[in-house]
């Protein structure tokens, strides 16, 4: 008798993703957060098995793990490129940064031995706040930014001394608005660091990147690329 209820729910529930985008768009919201939250359930077991602990091979487990919900929300990608990072040594990997769901295109590329850069906050997402501490994921507090510079250059040091890959969302903030923001600094003083360049090339280094970030963003999302003039980011 308790469970009458349930009808209701179950009649209601398919005419509402069918007939409501904006139900969709939320069930399939928070159908992405509970999933990911369960398949770190999953993972966290293995990388400890695996690994002993944090460690960035478990990237690998992690990377294997998620390549599949992507078919749930209805997405597909086109990768071009890839053969790019199939390159010996540390380096720095920048995207631009739109939506939690990000995480998904970032799985489908990431190469081997590569973590990322994330704020302090998402370790404290549950399991997958400790899936990401596990895959080495370094963790920064954007609001010191003293503190941000140091953890990022000890992440430098291990990555020339690990010959690990990171890869970092330069506008440091999920942004929505059809563009690029501007970029933070310390992807390129990682850069700098892991291939010998200097301080003074980090701004012609970020300034090139967002101009090329931002042709891309701008060609793949079908709009045309206009001069600016000189950088005003
Ligand atoms: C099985 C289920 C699994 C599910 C799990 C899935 C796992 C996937 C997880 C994916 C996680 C994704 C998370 C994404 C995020 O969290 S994005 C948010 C965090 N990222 C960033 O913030 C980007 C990195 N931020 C930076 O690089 C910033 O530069 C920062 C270091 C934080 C400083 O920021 P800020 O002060 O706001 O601005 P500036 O960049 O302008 O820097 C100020 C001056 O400092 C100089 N600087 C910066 N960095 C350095 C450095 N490393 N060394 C020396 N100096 C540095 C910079 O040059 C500026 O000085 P000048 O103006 O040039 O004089
Ligand atoms: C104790 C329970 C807490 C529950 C919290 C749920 C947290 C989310 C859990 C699963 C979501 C799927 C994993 C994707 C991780 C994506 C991380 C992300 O995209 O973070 C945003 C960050 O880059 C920038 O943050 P802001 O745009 O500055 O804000």
């Amino acid at each position: 008798m308790d469970a009458v209820w349930i009808l209701p729910v179950l009649l209601v529930l398919p005419l509402l993703l069918w007939t409501s985008s904006t139900f969709v768009f939320y069930f399939k919201k928070c159908f992405y957060v509970a999933y990911m939250m369960l398949l770190a359930v999953i993972a966290i077991p293995i990388c400890i098995l695996k690994s002993g602990g944090r460690d960035i091979e478990n990237m690998r487990v992690i990377r294997f793990m998620v390549r599949h919900v992507k078919y749930f929300l209805g997405l597909r990608f086109q990768v071009s490129g890839w053969e790019h990072l199939q390159t010996d040594g540390p380096y720095v990997i920048i995207s631009n940064h739109q939506s939690s769901l990000d995480v998904l295109g970032m799985m489908e590329v990431l190469p081997d031995r590569c973590s990322t850069i994330a704020k302090k906050e998402l370790l404290w997402a549950g399991t997958v706040g400790m899936i990401c501490w596990l895959g080495g994921i370094v963790f920064i507090n954007r609001k010191k930014t003293s503190d941000a510079k140091n953890v990022m250059s000890d992440a430098a040091k291990t990555m020339l001394a690990d010959k690990i890959r990171l890869w970092v969302f330069p506008e440091g903030t999920r942004n929505q608005n059809g563009g690029l923001l501007p970029f933070k600094k310390g992807a390129f003083h990682l850069a700098i660091q892991a291939q010998g360049l200097t301080a003074d090339d980090v701004t012609l280094l970020s300034e090139q990147s967002f101009g090329i970030m931002r042709s891309a963003f701008l060609e793949i999302s079908g709009q045309s690329v206009q001069s600016n003039g000189p950088s005003t980011h």
